[in-house]
């Protein structure tokens, strides 16, 4: 039996509380476990008309979820306008995610489920992350380098190796060190959460035509060529580097498991190109299993109700999925 899943609210001003409500209220059509939502009650009794029951401790939550939204409240005074992000907004979404965070740490919630914060607004209080992603991570205790940010639809599976960063940064900080260690946090995420067990990985390169032998840049032999090396011996099925235009059709896709590429919009294009509507971004290589959707917080349509909740729904089954999926690797491991 997993504990019910915690969902930080994100931005109140943004579509966290609307796709978090919405994916309640079809909780029971599309079999959803047990959740709750920790952050603003009025962000979301703004959004949403339902039933919403606040509790004090996620143990509270399977009691109420038949008949209302459980939600642990973060304090939150202002009047919400959706669409327009404020800072005390921005400090309510980060204490949600804080709070969130820790219930999960502490297993008293199974799972986190984060809704999107602007990251504009964060860094604007103060926050020194580049986003909830490594957030978590140094909560964790884990470094950056060992987890991987992997944006997961139901035919296609990326990671990139560099996250948020300018794309002239990109080069500098590519190392061997690094690629090979987003490859391992890729396949042992795909053997613990997925049940992969020999996981085939696919590796992009960064140039055009991956360099093709160096005529457009040298990366893939100086740092991706030798990370695939560093990696020979180990349980998985690694190829590449591939070159990045040719690597995502659906023959390509059938390949693979998952693919490593270089920098973010070379994983995430791919993906919310397939699966906008249902991608998830899920963190590899924590003690605690988390989740997203894939979208942002959509401040254009905030408080219209024309936000999906299908990607908040992927996010909250992903989560469950890979915390079952956890229990069953762990028990087997012991
Ligand atoms: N996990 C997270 O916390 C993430 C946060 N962000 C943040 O979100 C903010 C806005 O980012 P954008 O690049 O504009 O991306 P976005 O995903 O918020 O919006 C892009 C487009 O998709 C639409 N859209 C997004 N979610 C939707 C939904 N559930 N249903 C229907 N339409 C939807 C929006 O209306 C907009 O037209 C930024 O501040 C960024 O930092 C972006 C991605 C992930
Ligand atoms: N583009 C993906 C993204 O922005 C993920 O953000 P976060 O979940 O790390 O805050």
């Amino acid at each position: 039996m997993i504990a019910p899943l915690a969902v930080a609210l994100g931005d109140p001003a943004g579509v966290g509380a609307e796709v978090t409500a919405k994916a309640y209220a079809e909780a029971e059509a599309r079999a959803l476990p047990c959740f709750f939502a920790v952050g603003s009650r009025r962000a979301l009794t703004t959004a949403w008309k339902g039933p919403v029951v606040s509790i004090e401790t996620p143990s509270d939550a399977p009691r109420v979820f038949d008949d209302a939204l459980p939600l642990i409240e973060v304090e939150h005074d202002e009047e919400i306008r959706f669409g327009e992000p404020s800072l005390e907004g921005a400090r309510c979404a980060l204490d949600s995610l804080e709070f969130a965070t820790g219930l999960v740490k502490s297993g008293a919630a199974g799972a986190l489920v984060t809704a999107p914060i602007s990251k504009s607004q964060l860094h604007a209080i103060g926050f020194d992350h580049p986003g909830q992603t490594e957030f978590v991570a140094e909560r964790c205790g884990v470094a950056t380098s060992n987890i991987a940010m992997m944006l997961a639809g139901p035919e296609l599976r990326c990671v990139p190796v560099t996250m948020h960063v300018g794309i002239a940064r990109v080069p500098e900080l590519l190392t061997a060190d690094l690629v090979a260690a987003r490859i391992r946090a890729t396949a042992r995420g795909l053997v613990r959460n997925f049940g992969i067990t020999h996981p085939r990985i696919a590796v992009s390169g960064l140039n055009p035509h991956a360099g093709e032998n160096q005529l457009m840049g040298d990366e893939e032999v100086r740092i991706i060529a030798p990370a695939l090396e560093q990696l020979t011996g180990e349980p998985y099925d690694i190829s590449g580097p591939w070159p990045a235009d040719t690597l995502f059709h659906p023959r390509a896709r059938a390949k693979y498991d998952a693919v490593v590429c270089m920098y973010h919009d070379q994983a995430l294009i791919p993906v919310k190109t397939l699966h906008f509507d249902e991608g998830v971004n899920l963190t590899l290589g924590l003690p605690i299993v988390r989740t997203s959707p894939d979208h942002g917080t959509a401040f254009d349509i905030a408080g219209t109700g024309a936000a999906r909740p299908d990607a908040m729904a992927a996010a909250i089954a992903l989560a469950d999925h890979c915390a079952q999926q956890r229990k069953l690797y762990d028990r087997d491991a012991e």
